[in-house]
């Protein structure tokens, strides 16, 4: 059997666009041009550079296809309707998925996005930026960073524009749109060449109703779960992972010193990156507090052949540690403090939207320990809202366990004190987390949506995690701080029966099995286990088994 380290068990988008949407090219240095000559100069070099495997079919078709786009203005709604019969071309002999989609993706707006990083710095005017390609985390002063979009670029195109967009790339293969966070690319990382971009899809998550949790246990009609943990490696960090290692990937052809990405984690993000750097070729180093994850978030990075460091200390030494080891070694720091990672998370909240037809739910609630995913939600929403696809922003929750509750204490104080804690032992082993990296971004975000902050003690969200799965769901503990949330502020009256309310599941209950089995086992110290379903031993006999269905079952 393999050796493992001390690492085990925890205890726990039919408007006509203002412009032509010309779009063969996938650099960042293109322009928009409407003029025929510069049309037909950029479509040669596509054909005559990009495409020089095309057979001369191959090249006919680009060039009708690309010429109508570059030299008429294209009704979005026309483009989007001819490209089924496009795309039911054949890929081309000796053409890879990155080729088609430089014949295909058309539909694609001329680069003229761009973005930068600024301090995280609300209400405060400064000249302090900078580009992507820098390798930065922080400002001057020792703030956070935040990617800065340029709005009005953005908003030279409408709101129908951007939904049609953003709807005409759901469900395909297009490379790099069928990925849930590029489809939204020019609201994410504008500038990157499509060829950098490493993707497995991620997005696209399901927002089911959950039907008879909300009518049964809470007399709600209208309740939905987002569900961020059915993805590639399990968790909602998948979202953030592609930007982060699809930047580092152009970083690296760039030539910038970047020999590998670096992350503490409580088992998600490691998984996150572990996988993205190993699809890319890029080594990755993760730190992790020995003894404090799941066994199956353990042996994500080992598989993926990550260098898996486990540390007797907990996230929070982790994290002050992976700090200081970035800032000395050529190692990229892939955690979120790294505000790339949130352009990527924040396409959950976008895509919510757009699953409900760009129309805003209530009420958003969202587990959280380093607290950049509920800045990420936020950021998400208040974009669609800038951009005029929606028109207001839901207020949001940041659900906490009890015993790593640090933003739930800063709440009850009006937010005037924050104070780092020391986290203990929690079944929602992800967000064990004292000393929340984001806490500026989080504070910031509940403020300007009227959000909340709730918390939930172990048997609580034990309980609510095993009544959801009752429901059909495969919650994870995570999911069950959030449940817990949404449980206590519906019984307040907080939240109303008709409210429609989205519950983000963060993680993959198959990475928490063990709590699960701890909890039907009724073998939880401490927990009433209220809700535990154990197997029934029953010998093997015909008549036993009857006397267990009959007694089971209230048959006579
Ligand atoms: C499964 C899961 N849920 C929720 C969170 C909280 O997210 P954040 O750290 O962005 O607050 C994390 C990680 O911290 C996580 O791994
Ligand atoms: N739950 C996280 C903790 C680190 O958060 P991050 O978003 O800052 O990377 C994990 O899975 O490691």
């Amino acid at each position: 059997m393999m050796a493992m380290p001390a690492l085990s068990a925890a205890p726990g988008v039919g408007v006509r666009p203002v412009v032509s949407v010309p779009s063969c090219s996938t650099s960042s240095s293109s322009s928009l041009r409407s003029s025929s000559s510069v049309g037909q100069a950029r479509l040669s070099r596509c054909l005559w550079q990009g495409e020089k495997k095309l057979s001369l079919l191959g090249r006919k078709r680009v060039l009708e296809t690309v010429a109508s786009a570059e030299l008429n203005t294209v009704p979005l709604s026309e483009v989007a309707s001819e490209s089924p019969a496009r795309n039911s071309d054949r890929r081309l002999d000796n053409e890879d998925i990155k080729q088609e989609a430089r014949r295909h993706n058309r539909n694609e707006p001329c680069t003229t996005f761009s973005a930068k990083y600024v301090p995280f710095s609300p209400g405060i005017v400064t000249s302090e930026e900078y580009s992507l390609d820098e390798v930065i985390y922080r400002s001057k002063t020792g703030a956070l960073l935040d990617v800065q979009h340029d709005y009005s670029a953005l908003k030279k195109y409408d709101a129908n524009y951007w939904k049609n967009l953003f709807d005409s790339r759901v469900g395909k293969t297009t490379w790099p749109y069928g990925s849930g966070v590029w489809s939204k690319k020019e609201w994410v990382l504008p500038e990157i060449d499509n060829d950098d971009i490493v993707s497995v899809f991620e997005g696209n998550s399901n927002l089911f109703w959950a039907e008879r949790f909300g009518k049964e246990f809470l007399q709600m009609n209208d309740l939905w779960v987002k569900h961020c943990g059915i993805s590639h490696t399990g968790s909602f960090k998948d979202l953030g992972m592609t930007v982060l290692v699809s930047q580092v990937n152009r970083l690296r052809r760039l030539k910038k010193p970047v020999v590998g990405v670096g992350c503490a984690s409580t088992g998600d993000t490691s998984a996150a990156l572990s996988a993205y750097c190993a699809a890319a070729g890029i080594p990755a180093i993760v730190f992790l507090p020995a003894n404090k994850i799941s066994i199956a978030q353990l042996v994500q990075p080992i598989a993926n052949g990550a260098l898996v460091l486990s540390l007797d200390t907990d996230f929070d030494g982790c994290m002050r540690l992976i700090r200081e080891v970035t800032a000395e070694l050529p190692i990229y720091l892939a955690n979120s403090l790294n505000s790339l990672r949130l352009e990527g998370q924040k396409t959950a909240a976008i895509e919510i939207c757009q699953q409900f037809d760009w129309q805003v739910p209530d009420w958003v609630i969202v587990p959280g320990g380093n607290l950049g995913n509920i800045y990420a939600f936020y950021k998400g929403f208040h974009m669609c809202k800038e951009l005029g696809l929606i028109d207001r922003i839901p207020r949001l929750v940041c659900a906490q366990a009890a015993n790593a509750n640090p933003l739930y204490r800063a709440y009850k104080d009006g937010f005037e004190n924050f104070k780092p804690i020391t986290a203990t032992s929690t079944f929602a082993s992800a967000i064990q987390i004292g000393d929340p990296v984001s806490i500026d971004r989080a504070v910031y975000a509940l403020k300007n949506c009227n959000g909340i902050v709730e918390e939930a003690t172990e048997e609580e969200l034990m309980d609510a995690c095993a009544v959801a799965d009752q429901t059909g769901m495969f919650t994870c503990p995570h999911t069950g701080v959030a449940l817990t949330a949404l449980m206590k502020l519906r019984k307040q009256g907080v939240i109303g029966p008709n409210d429609r309310t989205v519950v983000v599941s963060t993680a993959h209950g198959l990475k928490f099995t063990q709590s699960k089995i701890g909890y039907h086992s009724k073998e939880l110290e401490g927990l009433a286990s209220t809700h535990a379903n154990p197997p029934v031993a029953v010998r093997d006999d015909f008549g036993s088994v009857m006397d267990v269905l009959r007694q089971k079952l209230s048959l006579r």
